[in-house]
């Protein structure tokens, strides 16, 4: 059975030195044999580890990565103009303080203790239910940003200062926002659950868009983040709706708040 080098270096046509186009490169410019022991130790390639195929795969990035890496150099380059209020030094540094309050209102501890109160206090069936769950959209949306923040690992912002009230150790990363999937989740189901005048409707949708601007003039995300975190909270609301807990598919739990 051949051996992989041996029908690598049928592939190259009789040669051990890889792919043809670099044996002649190589043969043109050095009198050393291309696959001698001290052409290698001079690559720092050893003998008994034969470069793998995948390495010269980099040389010919497809068009898709070629996209992403621009992409994602377009998203930290704009990210970083658009950071205004990232330090009090920053262009808009004064509006800081007045970001930071935006900050707060979509933050989770505020929405898990609000919600939290209101179930403790409504006193009409209907009320627990859409309350129940609004609760259960808020924790399966900080588990879900958890989960995508520790599998993808994204840093925030260099220019980010991290003075973020109350986070959780994922919260180092900035894949996806928090905020923008909690706002998005937030508006879906509050338009959906909540019968609310236009213009409440339309502040709602503000809030939103505020919110998430917010966090890019803040620092704390780059654009992809916050639009990423837009389209989770948006798809999040989906499974809140597939999944609605009701006082007949959970009773033991409507049992909890029944007073
Ligand atoms: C029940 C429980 C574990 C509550 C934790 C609430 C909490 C500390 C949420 C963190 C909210 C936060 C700071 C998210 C980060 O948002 P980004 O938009 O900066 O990703």
């Amino acid at each position: 059975m051949p051996s992989p080098r041996s029908s690598r270096e049928r592939r190259a046509g009789g040669s051990s030195s890889g792919r043809p186009e670099f044996l002649s490169l190589v043969s043109q410019r050095s009198p050393i044999p291309p696959d001698s022991p001290s052409r290698r130790k001079e690559s720092g390639i050893s003998a008994a580890a034969p470069m793998p195929e995948e390495d010269c795969m980099k040389l010919n990035p497809s068009f898709l990565g070629i996209a992403l890496s621009s992409l994602l150099a377009i998203d930290l380059w704009a990210s970083k103009r658009l950071g205004v209020c990232a330090g009090e030094g920053s262009t808009w540094g004064s509006a800081r303080p007045l970001m930071k309050v935006i900050e707060i209102s979509g933050h989770g501890i505020p929405w898990l203790l609000g919600t939290f109160y209101g179930l403790c206090q409504s006193d009409s069936s209907a009320a627990r239910e859409v309350l129940l769950n609004l609760l259960f959209a808020l924790l399966l949306d900080l588990v879900m940003v958890a989960v995508v923040k520790g599998i993808v690992k994204r840093p925030r912002p260099t220019h980010n200062k991290m003075d973020m009230f109350v986070t959780i150790s994922v919260d180092k990363y900035s894949f996806p926002s928090g905020h923008a999937t909690r706002a998005a989740l937030v508006c879906r189901f509050v338009l959906r659950h909540l019968v609310l005048a236009i213009p409440l409707r339309v502040l709602m949708v503000l809030w939103v868009l505020i919110v998430s601007v917010s966090r890019v003039m803040l620092g704390r995300h780059n654009m992809t983040d916050v639009l990423f975190g837009l389209l989770l909270g948006y798809m999040l609301y989906s499974v809140v709706e597939y999944c609605w807990l009701s006082p007949l598919s959970a009773p033991a739990l409507f049992a909890l708040w029944s007073h």
